[in-house]
């Protein structure tokens, strides 16, 4: 069962208090001659939403599954709310499993099932007794949570957008009142106003429900908007974890080149016009956002 920093048994409805629910030490992972991680390290600081980046196969998706338990490391240990993932029997884990929810690369909801239905998929697995009215009410009270309206329970995931998936594939995250959420690539395919909507979201879950979140994205919005920290994945391992100004100073090739190549620099413009327009009523930020929104608009 999952545990405090000081080996505690956490009880059913007891949230973690302790410093880093998720801690990764010298993880490996092989898939035959290929080595995806090499010694790879990482803390995420509870209540906080980590970024992680890297080049495409650098191994986000594989480090997220390695944490929930889908992907056995080759080596290294992985710890979830004080409790070995690499260790502990599946049926010990279910203290720990239920206190996460996942949102997976394209939503990956039941076809066959409504949004709703789909909500009530790990509530039944977990506390099979609920009855069905609550069932019900439960998952009307995430899909609205999510940002979709309360008619969206009963559509079947093909009648859905691609946005309107995503937060379905995010109530379904929140059936069980996480402590832990893990998005891979939740803004992936949206349009820029879904994605920074999608963003805002993410946040204000995360501030009001006291969500830790492990965030793979390669969309620099996001890493600048929400992001307390970035994980940067590089040469088998978490070369760097900080702010994103901090992380802009380091002298890696790849995070110079992710962070101030062309997008880096369009993505930082468009967070300093964002917090500018909120002074409006002071004369220099006025005139600062005139002058930026014109030079964007010479590129465009
Ligand atoms: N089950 C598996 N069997 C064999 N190889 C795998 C398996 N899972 C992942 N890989 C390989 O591990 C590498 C890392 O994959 P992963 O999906 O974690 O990358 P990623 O960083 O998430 O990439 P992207 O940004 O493109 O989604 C890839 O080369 C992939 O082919």
């Amino acid at each position: 069962m999952a545990q405090d920093d000081d080996g505690r048994t956490l009880g059913r409805h007891e949230r973690y208090r302790g410093e880093h629910p998720i801690v990764v030490e010298g993880l490996v992972n092989r898939f035959g001659s290929q080595t995806v991680h090499e010694g790879l390290d990482l803390k995420v600081r509870r209540g906080e939403i980590l970024g992680v980046v890297g080049g495409s196969g650098t191994g986000k998706s594989v480090l997220m599954r390695s944490i929930i338990g889908l992907q056995p490391p080759t080596e290294g240990e992985v710890k979830v709310f004080g409790k070995s993932m690499t260790e502990g029997d599946p049926d010990a884990e279910i203290g720990v499993r239920n206190r996460w929810g996942v949102l997976f690369q394209g939503g990956a909801l039941f076809s066959t099932l409504t949004v709703g239905e789909n909500v009530q998929v790990p509530l039944k697995q977990f506390f099979p007794d609920i009855s069905p009215e609550l069932l019900d009410e439960i998952a009307r009270f995430k899909t609205v949570l999510s940002g979709l309206p309360e008619e969206a329970a009963g559509k079947f995931p093909s009648e859905l957008s691609g946005g309107m998936k995503k937060r379905a594939g995010l109530a379904r995250a929140l059936a069980l009142d996480p402590e832990l959420l893990f998005l891979d690539e939740p803004t992936a395919g949206l349009d820029p106003i879904g994605a920074a909507a999608f963003d805002r979201l993410t946040r204000e879950l995360k501030e009001t429900l006291g969500l830790t979140v492990f965030l793979i994205t390669h969309d620099l919005d996001t890493l600048h908007e929400i992001c307390d920290r970035v994980a940067v994945l590089a040469d088998k391992k978490v070369i760097a974890v900080d702010t994103v100004p901090n992380l802009m100073q380091l002298d890696h090739p790849w995070i110079q080149e992710y962070f101030n190549g062309p997008r880096g620099r369009a993505a930082l413009t468009a967070q300093a016009l964002d917090e500018l327009r909120q002074h409006m009523d002071n004369p220099i930020a006025a005139h600062a956002v005139k002058a930026l929104d014109n030079k964007h608009d010479d590129k465009a």
